[in-house]
């Protein structure tokens, strides 16, 4: 449904509450030719309201001529900001910067943070945005999650579909996304409401069944029929099924990077205002699907880079998939049981 500009400025203004923007910080807004102008617009005047000085900072896109599609998420690792020592050097010296562009797994990402400057990233259409205004209530629920997820050595995922896979974790941290930065050095996404860690290295072993209606990222669409993905020592070893199953694999050939099956984040959806069932009301070019990531108790298993915790694969192949009716034990408590997430696990 359309958004009027007052909507959407007060959205922002929440947003910004939340993210701690006070009178006199620098906020920098990165956008391109594909961000939304309401999105843009309503950015700048609630910074404004907020009594920040503003800067835009446009950069002109790439990657057309290697993406097969124009998902922002279809290509990752190098952004328009690979290599603009103009523009890092204006984010680095930004209190927030929001990100209207998309920057996800870029080196350059992880060494604006490092300088302290927080990332919201928000390229969802405005209706999307609207709908999910984060609450200091999501922030408390995923960081109570968190608490678990971060002390655990294995994430063990069954599913009455046939998944049946153990992850050895605690290598790298956990990643909590609620929608809002309100620390130094805090990256975070609009809209979101989930958290995941990264597998240890070569500590992924089983079974993955994607399910009919479970959703494959980029792609977007619902699984027609079953795909079942063998793991072993952290990589997907086959891809079997019907045509899902040829696009998923032909999907990742394309990039011809053997990096592109490894295991990447491994978690569970706690955003009760998205849902599985949305993608199916958009046309997938629309959006990039966070609905998808978010809803309540999937299990959100992915493929392809994890530098953006330190670790050392940035292949430009990524894909989420978040799968329904899953059981997630953490070491040995429950936390999501056949799709439903259990909070009496985080008190
Ligand atoms: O918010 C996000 C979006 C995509 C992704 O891969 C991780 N987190
Ligand atoms: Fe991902």
């Amino acid at each position: 449904m359309p958004v009027s500009d007052h909507q959407m400025i007060s959205a922002w203004d929440e947003v910004l509450r939340l993210s701690q923007v006070k009178a006199g910080q620098t906020v920098s807004i990165l956008c391109g030719p594909h961000t939304h102008p309401l999105t843009l617009r309503a950015a700048t005047v609630s910074a404004q309201r907020a009594g920040a000085i503003v800067t835009k900072i446009e950069l002109p896109p790439i990657n057309a001529e290697k993406a097969t599609s124009r998902d922002l998420l279809n290509y990752l690792g190098e952004t328009p900001l690979t290599g603009n020592k103009a523009a890092i050097a204006a984010l680095k010296n930004s209190d927030i910067v929001l990100d209207l562009m998309l920057l996800l797994f870029s080196p350059e990402q992880m060494d604006i943070l490092e300088s302290g400057t927080k990332i919201l990233l928000a390229v969802e259409p405005p209706e999307v945005l609207v709908r999910t205004v984060p609450t200091e209530a999501d922030r408390q629920r995923v960081l109570a999650a968190s608490q678990l997820l971060k002390r655990a050595k294995t994430m063990h995922v069954t599913s009455p579909a046939g998944t049946d896979v153990t992850f050895k974790i605690g290598d790298f941290p956990t990643v909590c996304e609620y929608a809002f930065c309100e620390e130094p050095g805090r990256w975070d996404h609009w809209p979101s409401g989930f958290l995941f860690t990264f597998a240890n290295e070569g500590g992924s072993d089983g079974t993955i069944v994607i399910d009919k209606g479970d959703i494959l990222l980029p792609q977007k669409t619902y699984a027609s029929d079953k795909i079942t993905l063998k793991v072993s020592e952290g990589f997907v070893r086959s891809i079997e099924g019907g045509i899902d199953a040829d696009l998923m694999r032909e999907f990742m050939e394309a990039y011809k990077d053997p990096e592109a099956y490894a295991m990447s984040h491994i978690g569970w959806g706690m955003q009760p205002r998205c849902h599985w069932h949305t993608l199916s009301l958009y046309d997938r070019e629309q959006t990039i699907a966070m609905d998808a990531r978010s809803f309540e108790g999937n299990f959100m298993f992915s493929l392809g880079p994890n530098n953006e915790v330190g670790g050392q694969r940035k292949t430009a192949c990524h894909l989420d998939i978040p799968l329904r009716n899953c059981t997630v034990r953490v070491d040995d408590t429950v936390v999501v049981r056949d799709g439903k997430v259990l909070d009496e696990a985080f008190q």
